[in-house]
Protein backbone atom coordinates (compact mmCIF):
# COMPACT_ATOMS: atom_id res chain seq x y z
CA UNK A 1 0.00 0.00 0.00
CA UNK A 2 2.28 2.35 1.24
CA UNK A 3 5.19 0.89 -1.86
CA UNK A 4 2.01 1.94 -4.12
CA UNK A 5 1.67 5.98 -2.91
CA UNK A 6 5.27 6.17 -2.72
CA UNK A 7 5.13 5.21 -6.53
CA UNK A 8 3.02 8.09 -6.98
CA UNK A 9 4.49 10.63 -9.40
CA UNK A 10 3.25 13.63 -7.78
CA UNK A 11 4.54 16.16 -5.40
CA UNK A 12 0.73 16.48 -4.26
CA UNK A 13 0.53 12.73 -2.32
CA UNK A 14 -0.60 13.93 0.98
CA UNK A 15 -3.12 16.79 -0.47
CA UNK A 16 -6.79 15.36 -0.05
CA UNK A 17 -9.69 15.22 -2.51
CA UNK A 18 -12.84 16.02 -0.74
CA UNK A 19 -15.60 13.56 -2.95
CA UNK A 20 -18.76 15.09 -1.60
CA UNK A 21 -17.86 18.62 -2.23
CA UNK A 22 -16.44 17.87 -5.54
CA UNK A 23 -20.22 15.91 -5.79
CA UNK A 24 -22.05 19.03 -5.02
CA UNK A 25 -19.85 21.59 -6.47
CA UNK A 26 -19.77 19.77 -10.16
CA UNK A 27 -23.77 20.51 -9.58
CA UNK A 28 -24.64 16.35 -9.81
CA UNK A 29 -26.52 16.45 -6.31
CA UNK A 30 -28.66 18.69 -8.06
CA UNK A 31 -29.29 16.17 -10.89
CA UNK A 32 -29.71 13.41 -8.30
CA UNK A 33 -32.31 15.23 -6.55
CA UNK A 34 -33.82 16.17 -9.87
CA UNK A 35 -33.54 12.40 -10.54
CA UNK A 36 -35.11 11.22 -7.39
CA UNK A 37 -37.88 13.57 -7.72
CA UNK A 38 -38.77 13.63 -11.27
CA UNK A 39 -38.69 10.07 -11.86
CA UNK A 40 -41.20 7.64 -10.16
CA UNK A 41 -39.82 4.28 -8.79
CA UNK A 42 -36.57 2.92 -10.68
CA UNK A 43 -34.96 2.42 -7.68
CA UNK A 44 -32.27 0.23 -8.74
CA UNK A 45 -31.46 2.00 -11.77
CA UNK A 46 -31.10 5.89 -9.95
CA UNK A 47 -28.39 3.29 -7.68
CA UNK A 48 -26.93 2.16 -10.54
CA UNK A 49 -26.62 5.57 -11.58
CA UNK A 50 -25.13 6.73 -8.38
CA UNK A 51 -22.23 4.21 -8.50
CA UNK A 52 -21.32 5.29 -11.88
CA UNK A 53 -21.13 8.81 -11.01
CA UNK A 54 -19.32 7.56 -7.96
CA UNK A 55 -16.96 5.83 -9.67
CA UNK A 56 -16.03 8.71 -12.34
CA UNK A 57 -15.44 11.05 -9.77
CA UNK A 58 -12.87 8.84 -7.70
CA UNK A 59 -11.11 8.21 -11.18
CA UNK A 60 -11.26 12.09 -11.67
CA UNK A 61 -9.58 12.32 -7.87
CA UNK A 62 -7.57 9.40 -9.32
CA UNK A 63 -6.11 11.39 -12.18
CA UNK A 64 -5.41 14.03 -10.05
CA UNK A 65 -2.85 12.08 -8.14
CA UNK A 66 -1.21 10.64 -11.68
CA UNK A 67 -2.97 7.32 -10.50
CA UNK A 68 -4.27 6.77 -13.52
CA UNK A 69 -4.30 8.41 -17.18
CA UNK A 70 -6.35 5.74 -18.64
CA UNK A 71 -10.39 7.27 -19.62
CA UNK A 72 -13.32 4.88 -18.41
CA UNK A 73 -15.11 2.82 -20.70
CA UNK A 74 -18.89 4.77 -20.43
CA UNK A 75 -20.54 2.72 -23.28
CA UNK A 76 -23.77 1.30 -21.42
CA UNK A 77 -26.76 -0.78 -22.16
CA UNK A 78 -29.99 -0.28 -21.20
CA UNK A 79 -32.50 -3.36 -21.39
CA UNK A 80 -36.04 -3.08 -20.79
CA UNK A 81 -39.31 -3.43 -21.85
CA UNK A 82 -40.75 -0.22 -24.10
CA UNK A 83 -41.45 2.43 -21.54
CA UNK A 84 -39.77 1.90 -19.13
CA UNK A 85 -38.22 4.91 -18.52
CA UNK A 86 -34.99 4.07 -20.54
CA UNK A 87 -34.57 7.58 -22.93
CA UNK A 88 -35.49 9.43 -19.95
CA UNK A 89 -32.91 8.24 -18.09
CA UNK A 90 -30.51 8.36 -20.79
CA UNK A 91 -31.36 12.05 -21.18
CA UNK A 92 -30.12 12.22 -17.37
CA UNK A 93 -27.36 10.22 -17.89
CA UNK A 94 -25.76 12.89 -20.54
CA UNK A 95 -26.30 15.53 -18.09
CA UNK A 96 -24.67 13.76 -15.45
CA UNK A 97 -21.51 12.87 -17.88
CA UNK A 98 -21.38 16.62 -19.09
CA UNK A 99 -21.55 17.78 -15.30
CA UNK A 100 -18.35 15.53 -14.62
CA UNK A 101 -16.32 16.85 -17.45
CA UNK A 102 -16.58 13.99 -19.36
CA UNK A 103 -18.45 14.65 -23.08
CA UNK A 104 -17.79 18.10 -24.22
CA UNK A 105 -21.52 19.10 -24.70
CA UNK A 106 -24.11 16.52 -22.68
CA UNK A 107 -26.85 16.39 -25.50
CA UNK A 108 -28.80 13.05 -26.62
CA UNK A 109 -28.89 12.13 -29.78
CA UNK A 110 -31.54 9.41 -30.40
CA UNK A 111 -31.89 7.31 -33.53
CA UNK A 112 -32.80 3.42 -34.60
CA UNK A 113 -31.59 0.94 -37.28
CA UNK A 114 -33.40 3.39 -40.30
CA UNK A 115 -30.78 6.81 -39.21
CA UNK A 116 -27.70 4.81 -39.41
CA UNK A 117 -28.23 2.33 -42.21
CA UNK A 118 -28.87 3.10 -46.03
CA UNK A 119 -31.07 1.20 -48.83
CA UNK A 120 -28.78 0.95 -51.49
CA UNK A 121 -24.86 0.24 -51.61
CA UNK A 122 -22.82 3.38 -50.25
CA UNK A 123 -25.32 4.80 -48.21
CA UNK A 124 -24.66 3.61 -45.03
CA UNK A 125 -21.02 4.97 -44.32
CA UNK A 126 -22.05 8.66 -44.59
CA UNK A 127 -25.27 8.00 -42.97
CA UNK A 128 -23.60 6.39 -39.75
CA UNK A 129 -20.80 9.37 -40.00
CA UNK A 130 -23.16 12.08 -40.26
CA UNK A 131 -25.28 10.96 -36.79
CA UNK A 132 -21.81 10.45 -35.15
CA UNK A 133 -20.84 14.21 -36.11
CA UNK A 134 -24.12 15.25 -34.62
CA UNK A 135 -23.47 13.33 -31.45
CA UNK A 136 -19.77 13.95 -30.79
CA UNK A 137 -19.35 15.56 -27.46
CA UNK A 138 -22.89 13.73 -26.04
CA UNK A 139 -24.71 10.44 -25.90
CA UNK A 140 -25.71 8.90 -28.85
CA UNK A 141 -28.94 6.55 -27.87
CA UNK A 142 -29.67 3.23 -30.26
CA UNK A 143 -32.58 2.23 -29.82
CA UNK A 144 -33.72 -1.93 -30.22
CA UNK A 145 -29.94 -1.70 -31.21
CA UNK A 146 -29.84 -5.35 -32.36
CA UNK A 147 -31.56 -4.46 -35.46
CA UNK A 148 -28.38 -3.61 -37.09
CA UNK A 149 -27.64 -6.89 -36.79
CA UNK A 150 -29.22 -8.82 -39.71
CA UNK A 151 -27.08 -12.46 -40.11
CA UNK A 152 -29.79 -13.73 -42.14
CA UNK A 153 -29.09 -11.62 -44.67
CA UNK A 154 -25.27 -12.20 -45.38
CA UNK A 155 -25.19 -8.38 -47.38
CA UNK A 156 -26.84 -6.48 -45.10
CA UNK A 157 -25.64 -2.82 -44.78
CA UNK A 158 -26.34 -2.53 -40.61
CA UNK A 159 -22.94 -4.44 -40.86
CA UNK A 160 -21.41 -1.67 -42.23
CA UNK A 161 -22.76 0.74 -40.17
CA UNK A 162 -21.69 -2.15 -36.48
CA UNK A 163 -17.91 -1.26 -37.97
CA UNK A 164 -17.80 2.39 -38.00
CA UNK A 165 -19.97 2.22 -34.72
CA UNK A 166 -17.12 -0.53 -32.68
CA UNK A 167 -14.38 1.83 -33.89
CA UNK A 168 -15.50 5.46 -32.73
CA UNK A 169 -16.82 3.75 -29.54
CA UNK A 170 -13.06 2.72 -29.25
CA UNK A 171 -11.10 5.50 -30.32
CA UNK A 172 -13.59 8.68 -29.58
CA UNK A 173 -14.44 6.99 -25.99
CA UNK A 174 -13.71 10.60 -24.55
CA UNK A 175 -15.92 12.48 -26.37
CA UNK A 176 -18.96 10.24 -27.57
CA UNK A 177 -21.16 7.79 -24.92
CA UNK A 178 -23.04 5.29 -26.76
CA UNK A 179 -25.76 3.70 -25.21
CA UNK A 180 -27.15 0.19 -27.21
CA UNK A 181 -31.29 -0.11 -25.86
CA UNK A 182 -33.49 -2.62 -26.20
CA UNK A 183 -35.26 -5.82 -24.95
CA UNK A 184 -32.69 -7.67 -22.57
CA UNK A 185 -33.52 -11.17 -24.45
CA UNK A 186 -32.30 -9.33 -27.78
CA UNK A 187 -29.69 -7.58 -26.37
CA UNK A 188 -28.50 -10.47 -25.18
CA UNK A 189 -28.55 -12.32 -27.99
CA UNK A 190 -27.16 -9.31 -29.91
CA UNK A 191 -23.91 -9.30 -27.45
CA UNK A 192 -23.13 -12.84 -28.07
CA UNK A 193 -22.99 -12.59 -32.20
CA UNK A 194 -21.25 -9.48 -31.74
CA UNK A 195 -18.39 -9.48 -29.27
CA UNK A 196 -17.35 -6.35 -30.35
CA UNK A 197 -20.20 -4.28 -28.90
CA UNK A 198 -19.95 -6.85 -25.40
CA UNK A 199 -15.87 -5.82 -24.64
CA UNK A 200 -16.99 -2.10 -25.42
CA UNK A 201 -19.86 -1.97 -23.42
CA UNK A 202 -19.36 -1.66 -19.44
CA UNK A 203 -22.20 -0.84 -18.04
CA UNK A 204 -25.48 -2.89 -18.26
CA UNK A 205 -28.59 -1.41 -16.94
CA UNK A 206 -32.14 -3.81 -16.43
CA UNK A 207 -35.12 -1.38 -16.22
CA UNK A 208 -37.69 -3.46 -14.78
CA UNK A 209 -41.83 -2.95 -15.64
CA UNK A 210 -43.62 -0.87 -13.42
CA UNK A 211 -46.23 -1.93 -10.88
CA UNK A 212 -49.86 -0.60 -11.26
CA UNK A 213 -49.31 1.69 -8.35
CA UNK A 214 -45.99 3.20 -10.04
CA UNK A 215 -48.05 3.79 -13.09
CA UNK A 216 -50.53 5.57 -11.70
CA UNK A 217 -47.68 7.45 -10.14
CA UNK A 218 -46.22 8.22 -13.34
CA UNK A 219 -49.82 9.33 -14.95
CA UNK A 220 -50.11 11.88 -11.95
CA UNK A 221 -46.38 13.58 -12.31
CA UNK A 222 -47.12 13.64 -16.25
CA UNK A 223 -50.52 15.54 -15.87
CA UNK A 224 -49.00 17.88 -13.02
CA UNK A 225 -46.72 18.50 -14.88
CA UNK A 226 -48.66 19.65 -17.47
CA UNK A 227 -51.60 21.96 -15.18
CA UNK A 228 -53.90 18.85 -15.34
CA UNK A 229 -54.94 16.34 -12.23
CA UNK A 230 -57.80 13.71 -11.60
CA UNK A 231 -61.03 14.55 -9.97
CA UNK A 232 -61.60 11.82 -7.22
CA UNK A 233 -63.74 9.55 -9.57
CA UNK A 234 -61.64 9.82 -12.53
CA UNK A 235 -58.54 8.76 -10.03
CA UNK A 236 -60.45 5.48 -9.30
CA UNK A 237 -61.10 5.06 -13.22
CA UNK A 238 -57.36 5.65 -14.38
CA UNK A 239 -56.56 3.19 -11.40
CA UNK A 240 -58.86 0.40 -13.17
CA UNK A 241 -57.73 1.51 -16.77
CA UNK A 242 -54.22 0.82 -15.80
CA UNK A 243 -55.33 -2.71 -14.52
CA UNK A 244 -57.16 -3.35 -17.76
CA UNK A 245 -54.63 -1.74 -19.95
CA UNK A 246 -51.87 -3.46 -18.72
CA UNK A 247 -53.44 -6.98 -19.37
CA UNK A 248 -53.55 -6.52 -22.48
CA UNK A 249 -51.38 -6.75 -25.52
CA UNK A 250 -48.56 -4.07 -26.78
CA UNK A 251 -48.45 -2.78 -23.09
CA UNK A 252 -45.59 0.02 -23.00
CA UNK A 253 -45.72 1.44 -19.56
CA UNK A 254 -44.99 4.68 -18.65
CA UNK A 255 -45.68 5.26 -22.64
CA UNK A 256 -49.09 3.83 -22.49
CA UNK A 257 -50.19 5.98 -19.64
CA UNK A 258 -48.98 9.20 -21.58
CA UNK A 259 -51.00 8.23 -24.41
CA UNK A 260 -54.07 7.43 -22.39
CA UNK A 261 -53.48 10.79 -20.17
CA UNK A 262 -53.21 12.43 -24.33
CA UNK A 263 -56.96 10.76 -25.12
CA UNK A 264 -58.31 11.63 -21.73
CA UNK A 265 -57.29 15.44 -22.23
CA UNK A 266 -58.80 15.31 -26.07
CA UNK A 267 -62.09 14.11 -24.71
CA UNK A 268 -62.21 16.67 -21.89
CA UNK A 269 -61.15 19.37 -24.33
CA UNK A 270 -64.51 17.89 -26.44
CA UNK A 271 -66.53 17.47 -23.51
CA UNK A 272 -65.74 21.38 -22.81
CA UNK A 273 -66.54 22.74 -25.98
CA UNK A 274 -69.59 20.79 -26.37
CA UNK A 275 -71.12 22.03 -23.23
CA UNK A 276 -71.24 25.67 -24.92
CA UNK A 277 -70.90 26.87 -20.90
CA UNK A 278 -68.30 29.42 -20.19
CA UNK A 279 -65.14 27.45 -18.61
CA UNK A 280 -63.23 28.07 -15.12
CA UNK A 281 -59.61 27.87 -14.41
CA UNK A 282 -61.31 24.16 -12.26
CA UNK A 283 -63.13 23.24 -15.36
CA UNK A 284 -59.97 23.60 -17.84
CA UNK A 285 -57.42 21.58 -14.96
CA UNK A 286 -59.68 18.80 -14.40
CA UNK A 287 -59.91 15.24 -15.92
CA UNK A 288 -63.11 13.86 -15.24
CA UNK A 289 -63.92 9.99 -14.47
CA UNK A 290 -65.91 10.07 -18.00
CA UNK A 291 -63.03 11.44 -19.86
CA UNK A 292 -61.01 8.26 -18.57
CA UNK A 293 -64.23 5.75 -18.54
CA UNK A 294 -64.71 6.57 -22.30
CA UNK A 295 -61.35 4.54 -23.01
CA UNK A 296 -61.97 1.08 -25.03
CA UNK A 297 -60.75 -0.76 -22.53
CA UNK A 298 -63.91 -0.37 -20.57
CA UNK A 299 -65.95 -2.46 -23.08
CA UNK A 300 -63.89 -4.86 -23.70
CA UNK A 301 -61.94 -3.20 -26.46
CA UNK A 302 -58.12 -2.64 -27.14
CA UNK A 303 -57.15 1.12 -26.63
CA UNK A 304 -55.19 2.18 -29.68
CA UNK A 305 -52.90 0.18 -31.27
CA UNK A 306 -50.40 0.63 -32.61
CA UNK A 307 -49.77 2.98 -29.15
CA UNK A 308 -48.79 6.29 -30.45
CA UNK A 309 -45.24 7.16 -30.07
CA UNK A 310 -44.44 10.36 -28.18
N1 LIG B 1 -40.04 6.55 -13.74
C1 LIG B 1 -40.77 7.43 -14.43
N2 LIG B 1 -41.26 8.53 -13.83
C2 LIG B 1 -41.99 9.42 -14.52
N3 LIG B 1 -42.30 9.28 -15.83
C3 LIG B 1 -41.83 8.22 -16.49
C4 LIG B 1 -41.04 7.24 -15.82
N4 LIG B 1 -40.71 6.27 -16.71
C5 LIG B 1 -41.28 6.62 -17.87
N5 LIG B 1 -41.95 7.78 -17.75
C6 LIG B 1 -42.70 8.45 -18.82
O1 LIG B 1 -43.11 7.43 -19.73
C7 LIG B 1 -42.86 7.79 -21.08
C8 LIG B 1 -41.99 6.75 -21.76
O2 LIG B 1 -40.70 6.73 -21.19
P1 LIG B 1 -39.37 6.56 -22.07
O3 LIG B 1 -39.59 7.12 -23.45
O4 LIG B 1 -38.23 7.05 -21.28
O5 LIG B 1 -39.31 4.98 -22.16
P2 LIG B 1 -38.38 4.03 -23.02
O6 LIG B 1 -38.00 2.92 -22.15
O7 LIG B 1 -37.30 4.83 -23.66
O8 LIG B 1 -39.38 3.47 -24.08
P3 LIG B 1 -39.32 3.39 -25.67
O9 LIG B 1 -37.98 2.86 -26.05
O10 LIG B 1 -40.43 2.45 -25.97
O11 LIG B 1 -39.59 4.79 -26.13
C9 LIG B 1 -42.23 9.17 -21.04
O12 LIG B 1 -43.24 10.06 -21.39
C10 LIG B 1 -41.81 9.40 -19.60
O13 LIG B 1 -42.09 10.72 -19.25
Amino acid sequence: MDALIDDVKTTNANEAVDLAAEFNNSGLAEVFDELDRDLIGLVPVKQRLREIAALLLVDRARARFGLNAVSPTLHMSFTGNPGTGKTTVALRMAEILHRLGYVRKGHLVTVTRDDLVGQYIGHTAPKTKEILKRAMGGVLFIDEAYYLYRPENERDYGQEAIEILLQVMENQRDDLVVILAGYADRMERFFMANPGFRSRVAHHIDFPDYSHGELFAIGDRILAGMSYKLAPEASEAFARYIELRAAQPHFANGRSVRNALDRARLRQANRLFAAGKPVTAKDLVTIEAGDILASRVFSGGIDSYPPLKT
